[in-house]
């Protein structure tokens, strides 16, 4: 179904569906944000390998979240438009102890988002492991990240806990209120925060 027909469709239907993609270096806690949101409970998980894609049913919304592997991720890059292409949102997963490598995460943020096929996605940020001690504070993330740097983007940063669920679903909620918005009347560079 073409794009522009499976929007009208979803208008017509009263339901609609988003593309994600959720991105973060190895062990920020993507894919079990992917299965607390799917499934409501905590898995096991080994390190991802390529990527689980999933849907997620949340108030009239399917959305189809790809959870791609943060090892290995940069050797993909010749590939990535597969799984960047017509992405509504971007989710990226930074651990909010791994102080050490938040300057890598921040290149891999600004790789992705300055890639052609993520220009157009709004940016949801998920500050993950707030139940751990030593957590870096929201001004240090988004600095961390370049968020307050950010032009003629829509983008959001929230703690979240994946163990427990805090968080997660507030940020589905800003995904369709932001993208439905986005659709209505186009949209500001600003960021917000909420912890
Ligand atoms: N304390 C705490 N641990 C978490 C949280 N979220 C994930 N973890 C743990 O972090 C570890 C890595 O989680 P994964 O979900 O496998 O991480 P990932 O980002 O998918 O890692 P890759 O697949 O290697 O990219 C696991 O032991 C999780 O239980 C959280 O909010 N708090
Ligand atoms: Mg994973």
């Amino acid at each position: 179904m073409g794009q522009a027909f499976r929007k009208l469709f979803d208008t017509l239907s009263g339901n609609s569906e988003i593309k994600v993609v959720m991105v973060g270096l190895d062990i920020a806690g993507k894919t079990t944000i992917l299965y607390k949101l799917q499934l409501g409970k905590v898995v096991s998980t080994f390190p991802t390998v390529g990527f689980n894609v999933e849907k997620v049913q949340y108030k009239n919304v399917d959305f189809i979240v790809w959870d791609l592997a943060g090892r290995g991720l940069y050797k993909l890059r010749p590939v990535w438009k597969h799984y960047f292409n017509n992405t509504d949102g971007l989710i990226y997963v930074v651990d909010s102890v791994d102080r050490e490598r938040i300057g890598e995460a921040k290149q891999e943020f600004q790789d992705i988002i300055n890639d052609p096929f993520m220009l157009n996605s709004v940016i949801l940020v998920f500050e993950n492991k707030q139940d751990l001690r030593g957590a870096m504070t929201p001004t240090e993330v988004c600095e961390g990240l370049g968020l307050f740097d950010l032009k003629n983007r829509k983008w959001h940063i929230l703690g979240t806990c994946a163990l427990k669920g805090d968080g997660l679903y507030e940020g589905l909620d800003w995904l369709s209120s932001t993208l439905k918005e986005k659709q209505a009347s186009g949209y500001s560079s600003t960021g917000t925060s909420s912890f």
